[in-house]
């Protein structure tokens, strides 16, 4: 039967979410039709476009005609650009029915061009082109093909909000979570700056000016003081720059230590915070993932993507200075590479993000196949499972390998169309100071300076000498990729545990009085399917309760809710007539206490496990609880006593051991509820009886017991069979046998060791 609280909630939901989808498709719908009835059809674009190409290029040839030379060239210049601008205008709304904003930008840009191209160079360089006297084909052509190259660059790496609301909100995202990471460097902010400042690249950036001045000065007319000038700068520059490149890699890398420390120990104690739920969904893998590798991603990201993006900015404008001053024409020609450069790696982001972050799950998943198989190897062992399991884990690697020989071919397309473009850039440079040498524009010197700064501002902006201290092939954009990981880190921080921990009881008297009212309770892992359905149960003070019943009736869910592990989805569970949830935290875990049957200790001494979470414990009261668990004496023939360590998950110890061990840490807090979970099923009968003895010291104790083991709880004031998501029979021993009920049946199926079946 489904929970009828769930599907009341999922359907409400369902209804909810039909109603959004209603009006968003309603929405959809009514703008895609006002877009239909605006948007014009593909005969009418292509005839508006022919007839304002027409339309531009007649206005050119009337722009270059005589008559217009009556006025100035730059009064001409401009007067054009506002009639072009005009014309052009008009002649999209006659032909098209509409401008859109993208027309508008493609035409502005397209009508200022030549003015603002033709103004600048005179004002900055005192030069005029061919283009601002004559009406050339060439120069409308070149005009053309900037805008729409510019029009193109600004298309998809700016794109416009509305088009393009869902890939900027994941850019924004990103930038989002690089300010979030880039503020909780705060406390390392002194080592950053250092870091960020010490300005290696300085030096590194006169070194091809003074390369081009040594060639000129030995081709031309040698003068020694000029030459050695020129040799003993370029050796300080590179020095300077070799004593901050090390400063600088110091700096930082002890800065994403420190920070990502801190930022670790920050998600562990929001995970340890978390509700068990949690846990049941999330798996180890992908936890410890965050914790270990994606931290540190997230703080080496951030650390040296802004330590790039101060120093490309600096030593680019730096560098297209002194470009500018060696030949402004070839920096023009080498700067038209930006835009297509831009859209390249705009393209090769898209792609190479996906892939990177589909390969990052698939690793999750793989680990989480590996940790499974190791932490359970018995099991695996047992049933002779080597091999399926060898296939499973092979099937997840295989997925990790074909992703990233996806993710590897995309880069490796990029590189090669990036080397491409670089190659055709440095063909006409070559090509373009070889004419400038030749009409005495610029000397020999100067073009080798240029051309080793050209090939410098480009692996500039691609930083690869990010590699000089990564020690890995990654590239900025990389890096910009594993800030996605700190999504996911903030996601944990972000998380509000769902079951509250803000009680404040905490009475120095506690009888241990409970009631469950009418307790419904799925685990929010299955929620369909009830585990206890109006659950009503009364445990007296100082009493002893059993909970029997078959295997999954929920008797330790009982105990799971007591520790407040889950909230019920309706009813409510009262100590001493209160709330649970209005108990204070730790309180409430001192207070209440269960013992499992699955004894987990900590790696460290047998003291430090029967002492665990508490932090004034006297070896006293540790003895004493060891004694009352029956642990005393096999503790103290150990080699160490007390302070034995237990290996890994108490690996060096006997079950029964860990059992007495775990039964002590519950008794040294001095509980008022003690719960134990089938503890005894790992106990010998002599073991077990001691165990009862020191459990039945405590008389104002109120103690709960679950058993496999019907003989162990005959003597409890009352024995609850639970079944059914409820109470089917409560009594004492006699009672129950009496009544012949499920107790009686249940008795009748033990088996030879007095197990339930
Ligand atoms: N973390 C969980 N997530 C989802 N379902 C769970 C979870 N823990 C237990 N269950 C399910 O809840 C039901 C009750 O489990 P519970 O462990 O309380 O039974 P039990 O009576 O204590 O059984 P046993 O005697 O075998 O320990 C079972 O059907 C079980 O499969």
């Amino acid at each position: 039967m489904g929970n009828p609280f769930s599907s009341l909630k999922t359907k409400v939901k369902i209804a909810d979410r039909l109603h959004q989808n209603a009006s968003n498709t309603a929405g959809h719908l009514r703008t895609e039709g006002a877009m239909a009835d605006t948007k014009p059809s593909i005969t009418r674009t292509i005839f508006g476009l022919l007839l304002v190409t027409y339309g531009d290029l007649a206005l050119f040839q009337v722009s270059g005609s005589a008559f217009t030379h009556a006025v100035g060239v730059y009064t001409r210049l401009w007067g054009f650009a506002a009639a072009r601008f005009v014309v052009l205008a008009f002649l999209i709304q006659l032909s098209m029915g509409q401008l859109t904003p993208v027309l508008l930008r493609v035409i502005t840009t397209l009508s200022l061009v030549p003015a603002v191209y033709e103004t600048s160079t005179k004002l900055l360089y005192d030069e005029g082109t061919d283009c601002a006297l004559s009406s050339d084909w060439w120069c409308w052509l070149m005009g053309a093909g900037a805008t729409v190259a510019a029009a193109l660059f600004w298309e998809i790496t700016i794109p416009d909000p509305d088009e393009a609301a869902s890939e900027k909100k994941t850019k924004q995202k990103s930038r989002v979570l690089f300010m979030r990471v880039l503020r909780l460097f705060r406390p390392d902010l002194p080592l950053l700056l250092g870091g960020w400042s010490s300005c290696h690249w300085l030096g590194e950036m006169f070194i091809p000016f003074y390369t081009g001045k040594v060639i000129d000065i030995l081709s031309g007319h040698y003068q020694q003081n000029e030459f050695l000038m020129a040799v003993v700068s370029m050796g300080l520059f590179s020095f300077g720059g070799s004593v901050f490149a090390g400063g600088r890699g110091g700096l930082l890398l002890c800065a994403v230590s420190s920070f990502t420390c801190r930022i670790q120990l920050k998600l562990f104690q929001t995970l340890t915070k978390q509700e068990i739920s949690f846990f049941d969904t999330i798996k180890t893998g992908e936890i410890t993932s965050r914790l270990s590798k994606d931290t540190k991603s997230m703080g080496m990201a951030v650390c040296l993507n802004m330590n790039v993006l101060l120093r490309t900015l600096v030593k680019t404008v730096g560098m297209i200075s002194l470009m500018m001053s060696l030949s402004w024409k070839l920096t023009f020609l080498v700067l038209m590479e930006t835009p297509v450069a831009g859209v390249i790696q705009n393209v090769y982001d898209t792609y190479y993000q996906r892939l990177s972050l589909a390969v990052q799950d698939a690793m999750a998943h793989a680990n989480d196949a590996a940790n499974e198989v190791v932490s359970n190897i018995h099991v695996v062992r047992s049933f002779n499972a080597e091999k399926h399991e060898a296939e499973r884990y092979d099937q997840r690697l295989k997925t990790i390998h074909k992703l990233k020989t996806q993710r590897d071919t995309v880069r490796a397309i990029y590189l090669l169309v990036r080397r491409l473009t670089g190659l055709g850039m440095q063909v006409l440079m070559l090509y373009y100071g070889r004419l400038f040498i030749q009409r005495g524009q610029m000397t020999t010197g100067n073009l080798v300076s240029f051309i080793l700064y050209q090939s410098d501002l480009g692996d500039n902006i691609r930083v690869r000498d990010l590699m000089q201290f990564t020690n890995s092939d990654l590239y900025l954009w990389d890096m910009l990729n594993s800030v996605g990981a700190a999504g996911k880190v903030f996601e944990y921080l972000d998380r509000k545990p769902e079951v509250s921990a803000g009680g404040t009881l905490a009475p120095k008297q506690l009888k241990g009085h409970i009631q469950f009212n009418q307790v419904t309770f799925a685990y929010p892992s299955s929620p369909d399917k009830l585990v206890l359905k109006d659950f009503s149960l009364e445990l007296k003070p100082g009493q002893m309760t059993a909970f029997v019943g078959t295997s999954g009736e929920g008797k330790s869910t009982c105990a799971s809710l007591l520790q407040r592990f889950y909230e019920p989805q309706s009813g409510e569970i009262l100590l001493n007539n209160e709330p649970l949830e209005s108990y204070e935290h730790h309180y409430l875990h001192q207070k209440i206490v269960v013992v499992s049957q699955e004894p987990v200790l900590f790696t460290g001494s047998v003291k430090d496990n029967i002492s665990y979470g508490l932090k004034d414990c006297t070896d006293e009261e540790i003895q004493e609880a060891a004694r009352k668990a029956n642990a005393h004496e096999f503790i103290l023939k150990m080699e160490k006593g007390y302070d034995t360590e237990v290996g890994e998950g108490g690996g060096q110890l006997a079950k029964s051991e860990r059992q007495r061990i775990a039964i002590a840490r519950a008794l040294v807090r001095q509980p008022q509820v003690l719960i134990l979970d089938e503890i005894t099923s790992s106990l010998d009968d002599n073991s077990e009886k001691k165990v009862q003895q020191a459990l039945a010291q405590c008389p104002n104790q109120t103690l709960i017991v679950i058993a496999h083991r019907l003989k162990t709880i005959e003597r409890a004031d009352q024995i609850v069979v639970i079944g059914n998501g409820g109470v089917r029979e409560r009594g004492t021993h006699q009672e129950l046998m009496d009544m012949k009920g499920h107790y009686y049946t249940l008795r009748e199926k033990l088996d030879t060791n007095g197990h339930l079946p």
